[in-house]
C-alpha cells in the first residue's frame, strides 16, 4: 500500500473512533462526557491536522534503510511538530496526544513490514521501541513533581509504565485483545466497536483513567463494569445497552476519562482497515 493510502486509513481510524457512541468517559457525536473542552468537531479538526504527519510516518517506514531504533528517533522528531500542529488545530486542547505517538509508530511499522516479508508489524514495533521505558524514565525520579507529566508521575509513584510500556510491549492490548475481539464481534459497526472498546477496557491499564481518578482502585472497577456489559450480551443486547448507558453516566458524573483505551481502539481500527477486516 502507498504511504498516502496508509495515512488515509489512519485518519479514517481516528474519525471512526470518535463517531462510536455511547462511549463511556469519551467524546462522541452525542456527548462530550468528561471532556467539556472538546466536541466531535474538535476531533474532526484534530484528525485532519494529523494526516500530513501520518503520511510522513508511513513514508519513513516505507523507505527506511537504517536500524529500527533510528526509525523511531526520526518519528519522535516528526511527532513533536505534529503535536504542536494538533494543539494549533484544537485551540490548545489535548485530543490526540497519545494517538500522535502510537498511530505514528504503527503507521511506520505497517509500511516497514509491507516492504520486509520476514517481519511482523508487532515485531517491527518491538524492534523500534526496545529500551523505551528505561530511556524515558531514567532520571524522572529526581525531577520536581511539578515538572512531571501524568504518565511520569504514575511511574514515579506506582511504577506504572503507561503508554510507553504498552508501546514497548508491541501494543499487546491491540494485537492480543482489540483485534481478536473485533474479529469475533457481531452486529452493526457501531455495536462491534463498542464491544471491542469494552474488551480493551477489561484488560488494559488505562493510566489516563488512573490519573483522572487519583487512585489505582478505579481500574478493577472500570474493568468489572466493562466485563458486565459484555456478559450481558454487549452493545447489541437491551441489557448490555442499559449497562453501557449507566457506565456512560457514571464516567461523566465522576469526571473519569478512558483516553488511553480510546487510543487502543484507534489502533485496532487502523489494523482492521489495513488487514481488510473493515
Ligand atoms: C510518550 C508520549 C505519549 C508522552 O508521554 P507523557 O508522559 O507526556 O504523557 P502521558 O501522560 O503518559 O500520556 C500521554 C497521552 O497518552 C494517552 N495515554 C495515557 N495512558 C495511556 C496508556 N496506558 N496507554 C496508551 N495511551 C495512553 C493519553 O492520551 C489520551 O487521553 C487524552 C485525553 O485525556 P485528558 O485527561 O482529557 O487529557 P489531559 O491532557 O490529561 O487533560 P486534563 O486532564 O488536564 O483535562 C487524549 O490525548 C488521548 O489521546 C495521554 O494524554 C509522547 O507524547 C512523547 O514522547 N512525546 C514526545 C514527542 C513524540 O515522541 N511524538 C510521537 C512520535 S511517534
Ligand atoms: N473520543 C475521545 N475522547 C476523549 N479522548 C480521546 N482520545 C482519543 N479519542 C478520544
Amino acid at each position: 500500500m502507498k504511504p498516502e493510502e496508509l495515512a488515509r486509513l489512519a485518519t479514517r481510524a481516528l474519525l471512526y473512533e470518535v463517531s462510536v457512541n455511547p462511549k463511556p468517559g469519551l467524546v462522541d457525536p452525542v456527548t462530550s462526557g468528561p471532556h467539556p473542552d472538546m466536541s466531535v468537531f474538535t476531533f474532526i479538526d484534530s484528525s485532519l491536522s494529523l494526516q500530513p504527519y501520518l503520511t510522513i510516518c508511513a513514508q519513513a517506514g516505507d523507505g527506511w534503510v537504517g536500524t529500527l531504533p533510528e526509525l523511531f528517533a526520526s518519528l519522535r522528531r516528526a511527532g513533536i511538530t505534529a503535536e504542536r500542529e494538533m494543539f494549533a488545530a484544537t485551540n490548545g486542547v489535548n485530543t490526540h496526544k497519545g494517538a500522535v505517538f502510537s498511530l505514528g509508530i504503527l503507521a511506520a511499522a505497517v509500511a516497514f513490514a509491507e516492504k520486509h516479508a520476514d517481519v511482523s508489524v508487532q515485531g517491527v514495533v518491538q524492534g523500534m521501541l526496545a529500551g523505551l521505558c528505561e530511556h524515558d524514565f531514567a532520571g524522572v525520579k529526581d525531577l520536581p513533581k511539578s515538572e512531571l507529566t501524568a504518565g511520569e508521575t504514575l511511574y514515579v509513584e506506582h511504577g506504572l509504565t503507561g503508554v510507553r510500556g504498552e508501546a514497548e510491549s508491541g501494543y499487546s492490548s491491540v494485537f492480543d485483545v482489540g483485534l481478536p475481539a473485533f474479529k469475533a464481534s457481531s452486529g452493526t459497526l457501531n455495536e462491534r466497536l463498542l464491544d471491542t472498546l469494552m474488551a480493551i477496557v477489561t484488560k488494559f491499564t488505562d493510566t489516563n483513567l488512573i490519573h483522572r481518578a487519583g487512585t489505582l482502585a478505579i481500574l478493577p472497577k472500570a474493568q468489572a463494569q466493562a466485563q458486565a456489559v459484555l456478559d450481558a450480551g454487549g452493545a447489541q443486547s437491551e441489557a448490555g445497552r442499559v449497562l453501557l448507558d449507566q457506565m456512560n453516566d457514571d464516567f461523566s458524573a465522576q469526571n473519569l476519562s478512558l483516553g488511553g483505551s480510546a487510543d487502543m481502539l484507534i489502533l485496532t481500527i487502523f489494523m482492521a482497515l489495513v488487514e481488510g477486516d473493515l
